[in-house]
Protein backbone atom coordinates (compact mmCIF):
# COMPACT_ATOMS: atom_id res chain seq x y z
CA UNK A 1 0.00 0.00 0.00
CA UNK A 2 1.45 3.79 -0.43
CA UNK A 3 2.69 5.35 2.30
CA UNK A 4 2.42 9.37 2.10
CA UNK A 5 5.89 9.43 0.52
CA UNK A 6 6.14 6.40 -1.57
CA UNK A 7 3.29 5.80 -4.39
CA UNK A 8 4.24 1.86 -4.67
CA UNK A 9 2.62 -1.27 -4.03
CA UNK A 10 4.58 -4.06 -2.11
CA UNK A 11 5.67 -6.50 -4.81
CA UNK A 12 7.28 -3.30 -6.65
CA UNK A 13 10.14 -2.85 -4.45
CA UNK A 14 13.04 -5.16 -4.60
CA UNK A 15 14.35 -7.14 -0.84
CA UNK A 16 17.36 -4.68 -1.36
CA UNK A 17 17.64 -1.24 -2.35
CA UNK A 18 20.41 0.68 -3.10
CA UNK A 19 20.17 4.79 -1.68
CA UNK A 20 22.02 7.40 -3.14
CA UNK A 21 20.82 11.21 -1.42
CA UNK A 22 20.51 12.46 -5.63
CA UNK A 23 17.46 11.28 -6.79
CA UNK A 24 18.89 11.79 -10.15
CA UNK A 25 21.76 9.50 -9.49
CA UNK A 26 19.43 6.41 -8.52
CA UNK A 27 18.07 7.78 -12.41
CA UNK A 28 22.04 7.18 -13.66
CA UNK A 29 22.15 3.89 -12.25
CA UNK A 30 18.88 2.51 -13.46
CA UNK A 31 19.65 4.23 -16.65
CA UNK A 32 23.04 2.45 -16.67
CA UNK A 33 23.21 -0.46 -14.87
CA UNK A 34 19.43 -2.11 -14.46
CA UNK A 35 17.35 -4.33 -17.09
CA UNK A 36 13.64 -4.19 -17.35
CA UNK A 37 13.32 -1.41 -15.12
CA UNK A 38 10.20 -0.16 -13.91
CA UNK A 39 9.82 3.60 -12.05
CA UNK A 40 7.59 2.92 -8.67
CA UNK A 41 8.11 6.69 -7.19
CA UNK A 42 8.08 10.04 -8.36
CA UNK A 43 6.39 11.98 -5.08
CA UNK A 44 8.05 14.72 -4.41
CA UNK A 45 10.48 13.83 -7.39
CA UNK A 46 12.46 11.49 -5.23
CA UNK A 47 12.43 9.04 -7.67
CA UNK A 48 13.04 4.91 -7.34
CA UNK A 49 12.78 2.74 -9.35
CA UNK A 50 13.39 -1.42 -9.96
CA UNK A 51 15.13 -3.57 -12.29
CA UNK A 52 17.42 -6.40 -12.74
CA UNK A 53 21.28 -6.27 -12.27
CA UNK A 54 23.05 -9.53 -13.83
CA UNK A 55 19.20 -11.27 -13.25
CA UNK A 56 18.92 -10.35 -9.22
CA UNK A 57 16.17 -7.87 -8.74
CA UNK A 58 17.40 -4.24 -7.24
CA UNK A 59 15.55 -0.97 -6.59
CA UNK A 60 17.20 2.19 -6.13
CA UNK A 61 16.15 5.33 -4.54
CA UNK A 62 17.04 9.01 -3.93
CA UNK A 63 17.06 9.62 -0.13
CA UNK A 64 16.98 13.62 0.00
CA UNK A 65 19.81 15.27 1.88
CA UNK A 66 19.91 14.96 5.45
CA UNK A 67 18.64 12.68 8.55
CA UNK A 68 15.08 13.41 8.34
CA UNK A 69 14.79 13.18 4.82
CA UNK A 70 16.69 9.44 4.85
CA UNK A 71 14.94 8.68 8.33
CA UNK A 72 11.68 8.85 6.25
CA UNK A 73 12.24 6.88 3.30
CA UNK A 74 14.42 4.43 5.00
CA UNK A 75 11.64 3.89 7.79
CA UNK A 76 8.73 3.35 4.66
CA UNK A 77 10.85 1.12 3.29
CA UNK A 78 11.46 -1.39 5.53
CA UNK A 79 8.27 -1.30 7.97
CA UNK A 80 5.57 -0.66 4.73
CA UNK A 81 7.31 -2.87 1.70
CA UNK A 82 9.30 -5.42 3.16
CA UNK A 83 12.87 -4.17 2.17
CA UNK A 84 15.54 -5.93 4.00
CA UNK A 85 18.88 -4.15 3.32
CA UNK A 86 19.43 -0.71 2.35
CA UNK A 87 22.71 0.08 1.27
CA UNK A 88 23.49 4.00 1.16
CA UNK A 89 25.89 5.05 -1.63
CA UNK A 90 26.44 9.15 -1.20
CA UNK A 91 29.04 11.54 -1.84
CA UNK A 92 31.48 12.73 1.20
CA UNK A 93 34.04 15.21 1.97
CA UNK A 94 37.78 14.08 3.38
CA UNK A 95 38.80 15.15 6.80
CA UNK A 96 42.60 13.74 6.36
CA UNK A 97 44.42 13.93 3.06
CA UNK A 98 44.78 10.11 3.42
CA UNK A 99 41.75 10.15 1.26
CA UNK A 100 41.51 11.20 -2.43
CA UNK A 101 38.99 12.98 -4.65
CA UNK A 102 37.04 9.37 -5.45
CA UNK A 103 38.77 7.24 -3.22
CA UNK A 104 35.65 5.15 -1.86
CA UNK A 105 35.08 4.42 2.52
CA UNK A 106 32.93 1.86 3.90
CA UNK A 107 31.82 3.59 6.82
CA UNK A 108 32.66 1.26 10.23
CA UNK A 109 30.23 3.17 12.54
CA UNK A 110 29.00 6.94 11.82
CA UNK A 111 29.51 9.24 14.51
CA UNK A 112 27.00 12.01 14.98
CA UNK A 113 26.12 15.06 16.81
CA UNK A 114 22.18 15.01 15.97
CA UNK A 115 19.08 14.20 17.52
CA UNK A 116 17.76 12.19 15.32
CA UNK A 117 17.57 8.24 17.28
CA UNK A 118 17.30 10.73 20.57
CA UNK A 119 14.04 11.98 19.28
CA UNK A 120 12.93 9.08 17.53
CA UNK A 121 14.08 5.79 19.76
CA UNK A 122 15.42 7.20 22.95
CA UNK A 123 18.87 6.04 21.70
CA UNK A 124 21.58 8.10 23.84
CA UNK A 125 24.43 7.22 22.21
CA UNK A 126 26.59 9.13 19.30
CA UNK A 127 27.80 6.35 17.58
CA UNK A 128 25.77 3.68 15.72
CA UNK A 129 27.05 0.38 13.85
CA UNK A 130 26.11 -0.93 10.43
CA UNK A 131 25.04 -4.43 9.82
CA UNK A 132 29.05 -5.59 10.55
CA UNK A 133 27.75 -8.51 8.23
CA UNK A 134 26.83 -6.76 5.16
CA UNK A 135 30.24 -4.85 5.99
CA UNK A 136 32.06 -7.93 5.50
CA UNK A 137 30.06 -8.99 2.05
CA UNK A 138 30.53 -5.74 0.84
CA UNK A 139 34.53 -5.19 1.82
CA UNK A 140 34.80 -8.95 0.55
CA UNK A 141 33.43 -7.61 -2.91
CA UNK A 142 35.30 -4.78 -3.44
CA UNK A 143 38.61 -6.84 -2.74
CA UNK A 144 37.29 -10.00 -5.30
CA UNK A 145 36.27 -6.90 -8.01
CA UNK A 146 40.00 -4.96 -7.90
CA UNK A 147 38.75 -2.22 -5.40
CA UNK A 148 40.35 -0.22 -2.55
CA UNK A 149 37.64 0.25 0.04
CA UNK A 150 38.92 2.36 3.32
CA UNK A 151 36.72 1.00 6.66
CA UNK A 152 36.54 4.14 8.87
CA UNK A 153 34.53 5.85 11.17
CA UNK A 154 32.45 8.62 9.23
CA UNK A 155 31.08 11.83 10.62
CA UNK A 156 27.39 11.72 10.52
CA UNK A 157 26.59 15.48 10.79
CA UNK A 158 23.14 17.36 10.46
CA UNK A 159 25.21 20.79 9.46
CA UNK A 160 26.87 21.20 5.86
CA UNK A 161 28.34 24.69 6.44
CA UNK A 162 29.81 25.44 10.27
CA UNK A 163 30.46 28.77 11.82
CA UNK A 164 34.30 29.10 12.61
CA UNK A 165 32.88 29.10 16.30
CA UNK A 166 32.30 25.51 16.21
CA UNK A 167 34.23 22.19 15.74
CA UNK A 168 35.24 21.76 12.71
CA UNK A 169 36.85 19.18 10.40
CA UNK A 170 39.85 19.34 12.57
CA UNK A 171 38.50 18.44 15.46
CA UNK A 172 35.79 15.67 14.17
CA UNK A 173 38.88 14.30 12.75
CA UNK A 174 40.86 14.43 16.07
CA UNK A 175 38.67 14.32 18.76
CA UNK A 176 36.01 11.58 17.30
CA UNK A 177 38.12 9.91 14.48
CA UNK A 178 36.12 11.21 11.78
CA UNK A 179 37.62 10.25 8.40
CA UNK A 180 35.30 12.48 6.46
CA UNK A 181 31.44 13.86 6.43
CA UNK A 182 28.11 12.69 5.04
CA UNK A 183 24.79 13.43 6.46
CA UNK A 184 22.43 10.25 6.29
CA UNK A 185 24.42 7.14 7.69
CA UNK A 186 23.06 7.85 11.30
CA UNK A 187 19.61 7.85 11.01
CA UNK A 188 19.87 4.76 8.44
CA UNK A 189 21.58 2.50 10.86
CA UNK A 190 19.26 3.75 13.28
CA UNK A 191 16.46 3.05 11.52
CA UNK A 192 17.70 -0.22 10.09
CA UNK A 193 18.96 -1.55 13.90
CA UNK A 194 15.22 -0.57 15.71
CA UNK A 195 13.25 -2.53 12.86
CA UNK A 196 15.49 -5.69 12.78
CA UNK A 197 16.90 -4.69 9.20
CA UNK A 198 20.19 -4.23 7.58
CA UNK A 199 22.17 -0.94 6.25
CA UNK A 200 25.16 -0.18 5.20
CA UNK A 201 27.04 3.13 3.81
CA UNK A 202 29.57 3.26 0.66
CA UNK A 203 30.61 6.70 -0.26
CA UNK A 204 32.77 8.47 -2.64
CA UNK A 205 35.06 11.32 -1.67
CA UNK A 206 33.69 14.20 -3.58
CA UNK A 207 35.54 16.96 -2.23
CA UNK A 208 38.50 17.58 0.39
CA UNK A 209 38.00 19.98 3.56
CA UNK A 210 41.64 19.56 4.13
CA UNK A 211 43.01 19.96 0.37
CA UNK A 212 39.71 21.97 -0.61
CA UNK A 213 39.69 19.95 -4.01
CA UNK A 214 36.42 19.29 -5.30
CA UNK A 215 34.06 17.51 -8.11
CA UNK A 216 31.59 18.95 -10.09
CA UNK A 217 28.02 18.84 -9.44
CA UNK A 218 27.64 16.97 -12.57
CA UNK A 219 30.32 14.08 -11.43
CA UNK A 220 28.56 13.72 -8.19
CA UNK A 221 25.67 12.86 -10.19
CA UNK A 222 27.45 10.78 -12.49
CA UNK A 223 30.58 10.06 -11.99
CA UNK A 224 31.07 7.58 -9.22
CA UNK A 225 30.59 4.56 -11.04
CA UNK A 226 33.01 2.55 -8.96
CA UNK A 227 31.28 2.91 -6.17
CA UNK A 228 27.79 1.99 -7.95
CA UNK A 229 29.81 -1.24 -8.98
CA UNK A 230 30.64 -2.34 -5.87
CA UNK A 231 26.92 -1.84 -3.90
CA UNK A 232 25.32 -3.43 -7.23
CA UNK A 233 28.10 -6.59 -6.84
CA UNK A 234 27.35 -6.85 -3.30
CA UNK A 235 23.51 -6.34 -3.47
CA UNK A 236 23.81 -9.67 -6.00
CA UNK A 237 25.10 -11.86 -3.44
CA UNK A 238 21.98 -11.13 -0.93
O1 LIG B 1 25.74 12.59 -2.37
P1 LIG B 1 24.74 12.35 -1.27
O2 LIG B 1 24.32 10.91 -1.23
O3 LIG B 1 23.55 13.27 -1.32
O4 LIG B 1 25.51 12.63 0.11
C1 LIG B 1 26.11 13.84 0.52
O5 LIG B 1 25.84 14.95 -0.31
C2 LIG B 1 24.87 15.83 0.28
C3 LIG B 1 25.50 17.17 0.54
O6 LIG B 1 26.01 17.74 -0.63
C4 LIG B 1 24.41 15.15 1.56
O7 LIG B 1 23.26 14.40 1.28
C5 LIG B 1 25.60 14.27 1.89
O8 LIG B 1 25.34 13.18 2.70
O1 LIG C 1 28.02 16.05 3.53
C1 LIG C 1 28.96 16.29 2.77
C2 LIG C 1 29.13 15.61 1.55
C3 LIG C 1 30.17 15.95 0.74
N1 LIG C 1 31.02 16.92 1.14
C4 LIG C 1 30.87 17.57 2.31
O2 LIG C 1 31.66 18.46 2.64
N2 LIG C 1 29.83 17.25 3.10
Amino acid sequence: MATPHIQAEKGQIAKVVLMPGDPLRAKFIADTYLEDVKQFNSVRNMFGFTGTYKGKEISVMGSGMGMPSIGIYSYELFKFFDVEVIIRIGSAGAYTDNLNLFDLVLAKDAWSESSFALAQSGYDKDVIEPNRELNALIADTATKIGKTVHENTIHSSDVFYHEDNVDGHVEFYEKHGCVCVEMESFALFHNAQILGKKAACLLTISDSLVTHEVTTAEQRQNSFNEMMEVALESAIKL
